[in-house]
């Protein structure tokens, strides 16, 4: 990571955060997934947080170090060889500028497509890195399709494969990240409650179906609540955050939310986070499950694919409310 300069540190957004500390902030909600009554439990939180923590996940904790372990080494390299994994348009290596749109965060990431091979060019080892990568992907994403199974069984609708075979298809465009924070010594944390913070990813909601979020000890992930209020997720290695996605929102007409969320740089610990985001094939029509529609139950979206999702998102800003152009002007 490049350090900056303090004037150009100052082009970076910071936010104040002058409400007073909710005393008994609600709890995040967490899902055993080895439990007989976790699809109920997904549920509820879909439709509450639109975000839950998974435990029992059955991805190998090997895996997962393994794969950390290779990020590690890949962001500890000179910047001219996280270079050549290539400028983020939008797979490959980025540093502070986040998408097309003038986004900038105290963040330097690694953005792949899951369907093709990445370009490891530069790493030291590329082929453990591949093989860290292909493993850790391949359990996450059957822990994904387990999940998507759970939805659709909780949600009593049928085939129960009717979401997770969107991001099992050969063709789904699904997505990878691995996002590095470094300490940011420009943090600011004062006794009176009142704390300047500098973003490492701005906020937003992430546009596909789900995404599984993984990260180091290192805090800094927050989400939104309904009413505006900002929560802090506290950092679990040994666990699994799943955010819910626009795609989901408009595929149950609105009865999940998806999540607004952000990362808050730390001022000395660096923050190492993994998400695969589950996207549907690119012609795929993202539309309210039929099954879920009841009586006259009109939808509150227009018709439109994840081919034409992406493409607006791509010119869309991060805070952006991306959703807003695809919703039906419903006459009351
Ligand atoms: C500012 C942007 C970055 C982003 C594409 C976009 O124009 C708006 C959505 C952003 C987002 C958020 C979730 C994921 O991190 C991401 C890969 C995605 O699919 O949508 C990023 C995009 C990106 O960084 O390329
Ligand atoms: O790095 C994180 O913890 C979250 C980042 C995020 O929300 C994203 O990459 O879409
Ligand atoms: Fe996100």
């Amino acid at each position: 990571m490049v350090i900056l300069s303090k004037p150009a540190i100052e082009q970076f957004s910071c936010i104040r955060n002058k409400q007073a500390a909710t005393l008994f902030p609600p709890l995040i909600p967490l899902v055993d997934l080895s439990k007989p009554d976790s699809r109920q439990q997904i549920i509820k939180a879909c439709e509450e947080f639109g975000f839950f923590k998974v435990i029992n996940h059955g991805v190998p904790m090997d895996f997962i170090s393994r794969l950390e372990s290779e990020a590690t080494k890949f962001f500890s390299l000179p910047l001219s060889e996280k270079e050549k994994t290539g400028q983020p348009k939008p797979y490959g290596y980025g540093n502070k500028r986040i998408g097309p749109n003038g986004d900038v965060g105290w963040v330097e990431y690694l953005l792949l497509t899951t369907n093709q091979d990445p370009n490891l060019l530069g790493t030291e080892n590329p082929e453990s890195f591949r093989i860290a990568l292909d493993n850790y992907m391949a359990a996450v994403k059957k822990m994904a399709c387990e999940i998507l199974e759970m939805i659709a069984d909780g949600l009593k609708i049928q085939p129960r494969n009717v979401l997770s075979k969107l991001m099992m298809d050969e063709q789904s465009d699904s997505v990878f990240r691995l996002n590095h924070y470094p300490p940011c010594p420009e943090v600011v944390q004062s006794l009176n409650g009142t704390s300047s913070n500098v973003i490492g990813f701005g906020e937003h909601t992430d546009p596909q179906i789900i995404s599984v979020l993984r990260s180091n000890n290192t805090s800094g992930l927050q989400i939104s609540l309904r009413d505006g209020t900002w929560i802090s997720v506290p950092p679990d290695q040994y666990s699994f955050f799943i955010n819910v996605g626009d795609s989901l929102q408009v595929m149950t007409n609105g009865r999940f939310k998806s999540v607004k969320h952000r990362v808050l740089a730390n001022s000395v610990k660096s923050r190492l986070s993994m998400i695969y985001f589950c996207g549907p094939p690119l012609s795929e029509k993202i539309a309210p499950l039929p099954s879920l529609m009841r009586g006259d139950q009109q939808s509150l979206y227009k018709e439109f694919t994840w081919f034409e999702y992406k493409k607006s998102a791509y010119s869309s800003r991060l805070a952006d409310n991306r959703l807003m152009h695809f919703e039906k002007i419903v006459a009351s």
